[in-house]
């Protein structure tokens, strides 16, 4: 093969990064010469055009640009040496996939709830003081109403708005819920439960400690004594781990009743003037003729909601929504108990994962709850920094089932949840992005169909290994070879050395400049792996499908201390492990554009030199931010991040759409942060939004002004 055609093979693509956002471009260069191409009768059709590119080695800085909600990958200054004679010859609209920046869509562009839930005890009447500095509060109310206290209270605080009235009066009306508030009267001995009369009280002092009282009556049993404590609280562990099939081992008791000191305390602190709680507008249990499990609540589905993005695919993933941010909606559809509200989160954890944040502070009140069930009210708090709880959150498997092994989740830092996004473990198509898998266009060049089995124990490398120079990319053992990994490494740490190529028409300056194209700045040649499909013999056991079989490795995402959520290993992985793809919605260029200034239709951008609105096959983009995998965790480092991407097309043949992969590029021990480095280049002041400050603690950050390494030890850590 020409080294022309070899470099025409490699130089196809560049990407940008952001946050998340990762863009890939996708340039249509066809296998063959133009002149190949013309000749040739298949493949393509006649009115295709050949983008024409000049390939050079030159020394350009890649530069990137980002910020807190964004960043691109700005491609190498310089000018083009594209064929300007060919208008089209870059832009072809059914082959070539530009990359645009993307800002994440603005916050507000999401359903966001400012005032978050608890669940605590309804308000106690004006306080009754007592001797000891502690003010009662649900037990005083029980002893008014002779053991038989119905403690109605309006539920008046609008949700939806995120307003809330506090004036809470013990008025029925304005078609607002009144809750039921029933205390077990010693005296019932009709009640099963009650049998051994229990009641729970709790009451706060001023200075902000809380007492939990448990009065029993031990009248009815004979030879009583008082037990050990351990023993007792033992006994509550074991029937509740049994009873609610509580899954996580660190549930206690004792942990169950500091939450709800927690909580009261927090509650009490959101307490109106006049010494009331907020709490939230209940609707009647009426108007619910059907039970809907606590997925559909979150999902919004089976009633009217005006919050809840409403699955829109087929394996409805969940969406990932801080309980703080779904309980205001539960109201819109259950019935008016906070039993029912209980019971909801109940079925969560029951499904087989329990949630983090405040519905730890639920799940310690579910147990409050079954004590005495009909105790407590949903309530809202002013401010979620008022909340003092800092449990730790875990969460079993954040893909629900999506991927091969479960990815867990654990905030042991913070009580900050998830934020909302759904996931997804393969890319989608959003709208008009045109993504097609034509088996038509993929030749028996581009793919083995004479394989059996494992293409991999071939002796002779099959055609799909022709993308990676006649071998294969994996090893037998499911790895990166090393060469080609090397190769990767070295073309991301030193875009200096490699092939640019430039074009006419350059999508990402279009969309820098906004309204004015600026010369294309060349686009950086990767390296792509070419694994088999469905067009090749192989089975699908073979060892060239590696991406394709998803996520294998066991991940966590976890809170770091400086850095937001990130993403750890959980088993040592050895150098050029595949460890996940960068998943997200695959959109255009120009829905990105709208996603970033919010245009409205009518002011749909216009693309200079083309004559109507900018062609949407032109780029592809994948947007991580609502609908995207483990990846969108991964946090950025410095120069030695311990994961490298590497471009992986699976359905094309082309490069129209490829995936992108990471592999690690050094073995990575369990429990080690997984991070890739964005390219961002931290010293760009002209970028408009500011990146964010970088905290890798590399020796290499390029983000502090006095490098901690000498020039020496770089040169000393690259010969590693
Ligand atoms: C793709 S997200 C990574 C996940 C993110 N940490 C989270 O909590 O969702 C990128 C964001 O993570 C944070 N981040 C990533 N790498 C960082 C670093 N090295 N230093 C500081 N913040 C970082 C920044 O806020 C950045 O905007």
């Amino acid at each position: 093969m020409a080294p022309s055609s070899k470099i025409a093979k490699a130089c196809k693509a560049m990407k940008t990064k952001n946050l998340n956002h990762v863009h890939l471009k996708q340039f249509s260069i066809d296998r063959r010469t133009k002149h190949e191409h013309l000749s040739s009768p298949t493949h393509v059709q006649d009115d295709e055009e050949v983008p024409q590119f000049q390939f050079v080695q030159r020394g350009k800085k890649l530069k990137c640009e980002r910020d807190t909600q964004c960043f691109s990958y700005e491609e190498p200054k310089g000018m083009p040496v594209m064929d300007l004679s060919d208008e089209e010859s870059v832009l072809d609209k059914r082959h070539n996939n530009a990359v645009i920046i993307k800002h994440e869509r603005d916050a507000d562009e999401l359903a966001q709830f400012d005032v978050p839930l608890a669940i605590v005890p309804p308000a106690a009447p004006p306080s009754l003081a007592h001797e000891d500095g502690f003010t009662n509060g649900s037990s005083s109310n029980v002893r008014e109403n002779d053991g038989e206290f119905l403690g109605t209270k309006q539920l008046n605080s609008e949700v939806v708005d995120g307003s809330s009235n506090e004036n809470c009066s013990d008025v029925k009306g304005n078609g607002l819920e009144l809750l039921e508030y029933k205390q077990l009267d010693t005296e019932d001995k009709g009640d099963d439960d009650a049998s051994d009369s229990s009641q729970f009280d709790i009451a706060s002092s001023p200075q902000g400690n809380v007492k939990i009282s448990l009065i029993c009556n031990s009248s009815q049993q004979s030879g009583f004594r008082i037990p050990s404590l351990d023993a007792v609280l033992k006994l509550v562990e074991e029937k509740y781990i049994k009873t609610y099939r509580i899954t996580e081992p660190g549930f206690s008791v004792v942990k169950l009743m500091k939450d709800v000191c927690e909580c009261f305390l927090a509650e009490g602190t959101n307490c109106t003037d006049d010494g009331q709680v907020r709490s939230t507008n209940l609707t009647s249990s009426l108007a619910i003729s059907k039970k809907l499990s606590a997925q559909d609540v979150l999902c919004g589905r089976g009633y009217e909601g005006n919050f809840c993005i409403p699955p829109s695919f087929p394996n409805e993933p969940f969406r990932f929504r801080n309980f703080i941010e779904v309980l205001p909606q539960i109201p819109r559809v259950l019935t008016s108990t906070s039993s029912n509200v209980l019971n909801y989160i109940t079925e969560l954890n029951v499904n087989g994962n329990s949630y983090c944040g405040r519905d730890i502070k639920i799940k310690a009140l579910e147990g409050l709850g079954s004590l005495n069930p009909s105790s407590l009210v949903v309530v809202q708090k002013h401010s979620s920094c008022l909340d003092p709880l800092k449990a730790s959150h875990h969460i079993d498997d954040i893909t629900r089932g999506a991927e091969n092994a479960k990815i867990s989740l654990v905030n042991e830092i913070t009580d900050e949840c998830l934020p909302e996004f759904y996931y997804i473990p393969r890319n989608i198509a959003y709208e008009n992005a045109c993504v097609k898998f034509l088996l038509a266009r993929i030749s028996d060049e581009n793919c083995c169909s004479n394989c059996v089995g494992d293409g991999m124990s071939l002796i002779v490398p099959c055609a799909c290994a022709g993308e990676t120079g006649g071998e294969f990319a994996y090893t037998q053992g499911g790895l990166v070879e090393e060469k080609f990994l090397e190769k990767c490494i070295s073309l991301n740490r030193d875009p200096e050395q490699q092939c640019l190529f430039y074009c006419k028409d350059c999508p990402l300056e279009r969309s820098k400049h906004k309204r004015v194209s600026g010369p294309c700045k060349g686009h950086l040649v990767r390296q792509f792996i070419k694994e088999c499909w469905y067009k090749c013999g192989c089975s699908m056991k073979c060892g060239n499908r590696l991406v394709q079989q998803g996520i294998t490795v066991n991940l966590q995402v976890f809170m770091t201390p400086e850095k937001g959520w990130g993403v750890r290993t959980l088993e040592d992985l050895p150098k050029g492990t595949f460890v996940c793809e960068y998943v997200g919605e695959i959109v255009t260029n120009t829905e990105l554009f709208e996603r970033n200034t919010k245009m409205s239709g009518r002011e749909k951008y216009k693309c200079p030199g083309s004559k109507g609105v900018l062609r949407d096959e032109e780029a592809l983009c994948l947007d991580a931010t609502v609908y995207g995998n483990v990846a969108r965790f991964i946090n950025h480092r410095c120069f030695d991040a311990n994961l490298v991407e590497i471009p992986v097309e699976v359905e094309t043949p082309d490069h129209r759409y490829y995936h992108l992969a990471f592999f690690t590029r050094r073995k990575v021990d369990a429990l080690e942060e997984l991070t890739w480095d964005y390219g961002i280049d931290f010293k760009d002041q002209s970028h408009p939004v500011k990146a964010f400050h970088c905290c890798c603690e590399s020796m290499f950050c390029r983000n502090v002004k006095h490098p901690k390494i000498k020039l020496h030890a770089l040169w000393a850590w690259l010969a590693l």
